[in-house]
């Protein structure tokens, strides 16, 4: 079936790694998209964004309607957010400028409800989603992104205007669509909430111990005792899923598991943040998600014992 949508206007609130790669991929497809920078503004604006696509080859936007200020920014249909969860508060100001008057903020993040923090900082017209990106990505300097592999976005509802499902449902396809219109799979997911305790079964043993052990997946999965890790803070994050309330499909950890085996060698994003001294995003991949177990009922030691010696490393780091 071809997916026949509008095309609206979008904005790229945050063009790195993931910000840069989707935003490329839906220019190239024809949409009207709009990247707010801060750091790689002036490099992107006279060289344009560069992304080495993995199965696409290299792949160039230039001109790129960048933008140093929100200010400047035409009003947006979609606002795509690809900042690091760390900088949801301070973008703010940046997204309601931004925005057209009933637009729709995507945020293409991991972690446990990183839409709450943001939402109450939103006026109520604005509708907020959540978008898993299953990909591996990222900056190899100003404007160039490296894809190495894979790439879905998966799309949730999480707040907003509108309270019937299946309006919100409708909302969520449309997103959906302009991903799929890019040529990138993309799925609506009717629970946000539990489609992110899914995405941390990977995110909270591989993004921490890269940082802990500065090992990236390759090395993870040979070594005997960092592969018994994994499966341990793997099988906590079900275990914690499930005292919320989440049962994980049967044999999903194993599937997660299997599945970074057979991904090409990859450092995640929490390890180039620690390498470049940018605060780690430890509230959303750990703090938000113990809380919630710990609510519940339900302690996780060894996530927390991962927890705080991340903690301790992120203080010393910057
Ligand atoms: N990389 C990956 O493969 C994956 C990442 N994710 C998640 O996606 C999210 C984004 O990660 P990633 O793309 O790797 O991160 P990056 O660090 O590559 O990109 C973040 C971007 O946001 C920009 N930014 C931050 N604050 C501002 C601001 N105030 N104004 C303008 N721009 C701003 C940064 O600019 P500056 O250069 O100035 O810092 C940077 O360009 C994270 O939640 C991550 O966990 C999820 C799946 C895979
Ligand atoms: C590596 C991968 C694909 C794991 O789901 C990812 O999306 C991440 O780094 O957050």
């Amino acid at each position: 079936m071809t997916d026949t949508v509008a095309k609206p206007t979008i904005g790229i609130i945050g063009t790195g790694a993931i910000g840069g790669f989707y935003g490329l991929m839906l220019a190239r497809a024809g949409f009207d998209v709009h990247f707010l920078l801060r750091s790689e503004f002036s490099a992107v604006a006279e060289r344009g964004l560069h992304l080495d696509h993995a199965s696409l080859g290299p792949l160039t936007l230039n001109p790129v309607q960048a933008y140093s200020s929100a200010a400047d920014m035409p009003p947006c249909d979609w606002l795509l957010v690809g900042a690091k969860t760390t900088s949801n508060a301070d973008l703010a100001p940046a997204i309601i400028q931004a925005a057209a008057p009933d637009a729709k903020v995507l945020l293409l993040q991991n972690g446990l409800d990183v839409e709450d923090s943001l939402r109450v900082l939103l006026p109520d017209s604005l509708h907020l989603l959540g978008g898993l990106c299953l990909i591996c990505v990222h900056r190899a300097g100003p404007g160039v992104i490296t894809h190495q592999a894979l790439g879905a976005v998966n799309v949730g509802y999480h707040s907003g205007p509108v309270a019937d499902e299946q309006a919100r449902m409708n909302i969520v396809e449309e997103g959906a669509g302009l991903f799929r219109v890019a040529g990138i799979d993309s799925q609506a997911m009717p629970n946000l909430h539990q489609a992110r305790w899914q995405k941390l079964v990977w995110n909270i043993p591989y993004n921490g111990l890269s940082v802990l052990l500065g090992a990236s997946t390759t090395p993870l999965m040979t070594d005997t005792d960092s592969r018994a890790l994994v499966q341990a803070l793997m099988a906590e994050v079900v275990q914690g899923a499930k005292a919320c309330g989440h049962d994980m499909p049967p044999g999903y950890a194993d599937y997660l598991f299997m599945m970074t085996e057979k991904m090409p060698d990859y450092w995640p994003s929490m390890y180039h943040d620690f390498l470049h001294k940018r605060p780690l995003e430890l509230d959303a991949i750990y703090t938000r998600p113990l809380a919630a177990a710990k609510a519940a009922g339900c302690e996780l030691p060894r996530i927390e014992a991962l927890y705080r010696s991340l903690s301790f490393i992120d203080r010393r780091n910057h």
